[in-house]
């Protein structure tokens, strides 16, 4: 059985269609500069990467053991020891039928060899090395371009630079890179009742988290931020900070202040200064979510519930930044799961609730509720290792029934 949720008023933008109309009006900002290696963490690739070079650049050893040629391999004849190759010190001669060379993982493979057996199944004794089972050409062998070839496409612009791709791009000895200028970001809280932490709470006043958090998710993903603080809830303040934001940033992310209380301005001041492209989407948490521009600067306004500002912003302000900085963003992964318990829904929103995931022991997904769906439990949010992507229409999930998640453990938050 579902209830009628009050809050879900015919008309709301769905989820999907609002992302894209916001994405059609957004572009690249971000101009490139050079950047050496130690600095591209985080940074965002703005040229197609090709291999200057083959990567392994020469054929080398897997194993620690015994480099020979496998064709000329003689059962029960023991091979002569010729000498060595370690990594960084190649065996300069030639290994030829009936001759073996000691080599390290990582040593060059030297003339003659073909194949590497590892010293666990050899025997030495007095410069005669006995092979033990069968060897083929090429085992144990780690040939050039194998990974990389010259000239192959590495990585393309829009890269984002994490340790992974960073160790990649060191591994083609490249040392300075194009990347695109970080974005800007104006951030503000918006409300009479927020202090920040650290100072004393007055009646019916609350601490800023939200401002804490959205900082926070940005600082993960390299931006910049120009932290204007905490604006009270008067429509000149407002004002004059989101046309000061406009002119020095490259977007303006707020929260509170977007819904339809006595002191919700956002809007109005949004169609006062600038204009708003959609305002109230078919999604829950999230639904009062506002973007707009401000002299050609976009604008995100997100509400002030604690949820539904980490939510919205992961839903649309990370794909907007993307955009804005230049960066391709691949569609989120989801997986499918089977609910441990039932869960509420409303029919009229996207419902993204928080959920925790576990392998269960026949190593599928079940999911449980991260705790109360409230849009103000921040912590039940902080709890979830995934969000549950519950379709705009459907109405309660029973326990049992296979849903679709998001995981957000290992993300920017
Ligand atoms: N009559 C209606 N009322 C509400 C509707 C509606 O459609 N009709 N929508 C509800 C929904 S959904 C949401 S979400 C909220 C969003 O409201 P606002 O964006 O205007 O946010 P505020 O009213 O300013 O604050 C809501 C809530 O969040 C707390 N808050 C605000 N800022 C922060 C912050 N920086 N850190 C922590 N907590 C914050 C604030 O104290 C309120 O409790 O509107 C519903 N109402
Ligand atoms: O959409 Mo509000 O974010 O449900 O609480």
């Amino acid at each position: 059985m579902t209830t009628i949720d009050h809050c879900n008023q015919p008309g709301l933008r769905p989820y999907l269609d609002a992302k894209q109309e916001m994405l059609n009006q957004l572009d690249k900002v971000s101009k490139c500069e050079l950047v050496g290696l130690e600095q591209l963490l985080n940074r965002i690739l703005a040229d197609d990467i090709h291999s200057p070079i083959d990567v392994p650049s020469f054929a080398n050893s897997a194993m620690d053991g015994y480099a020979l040629s496998a064709s000329t391999l003689v059962a029960d004849t023991p091979l002569t020891l010729i000498g060595a190759s370690l990594a960084g010190h190649p065996f300069t001669g030639r290994v030829a039928a009936g001759e073996c060379v000691r080599i390290m993982t990582g040593a060059a493979l030297p003339l003659g060899a073909d194949s590497v057996v590892m010293q666990e199944n050899c025997h030495l004794d007095a410069q005669l090395v006995s092979v033990s089972g069968t060897v083929t050409s090429g085992q144990n062998v780690r040939f050039p371009a194998e990974d990389l070839a010259q000239g192959e496409l590495v990585f393309s612009a829009g890269t984002r630079i994490n340790a992974r791709v960073l160790a990649v791009l060191s591994s083609l000895g490249l040392e300075q890179l194009y990347v695109y200028r970080p974005l800007t970001v104006a951030l503000l809280s918006t409300g009479d009742e927020l202090r920040s932490p650290g100072q004393l709470l007055g009646p019916g006043d609350i601490y800023d988290s939200n401002r804490i958090a959205l900082r926070a998710m940005l600082h993960s993903l390299g931006v910049k931020v120009i932290d204007y603080g905490i604006i009270k809830d008067q429509p000149d303040l407002i004002r004059q900070a989101l046309v000061k934001a406009a002119s020095e940033t490259d977007a303006i992310i707020t929260s509170g202040g977007v819904s339809v209380g006595d002191a919700d301005y956002i809007k109005q001041i949004l169609e006062e200064v600038g204009r708003i492209g959609f305002w109230k989407l078919a999604i829950k948490p999230g639904k009062p979510f506002a973007f707009g521009q401000i002299n050609d600067c976009p604008f995100f306004g997100l509400p002030g519930n604690p949820v539904s500002a980490a939510v919205t912003f992961h839903l649309l302000v990370r794909p907007a930044l993307a955009k804005l900085a230049g960066e391709t963003l691949a569609a989120p992964v989801t997986l499918p799961a089977k609910t441990l318990m039932a869960f509420k829904k409303t029919p009229g929103r996207m419902d993204f609730q928080r959920a925790i995931v576990s392998t269960q022991a026949d190593g599928s997904l079940g999911v449980i509720a991260a705790g109360a769906q409230s849009s103000g439990v921040f912590s039940a949010m902080a709890q979830a290792n995934c969000l549950l992507h519950l379709e705009q229409d459907r109405g309660d999930v029973a326990e049992g029934e296979r849903v679709t998640l998001e995981l957000i453990d290992g993300l920017y938050w």
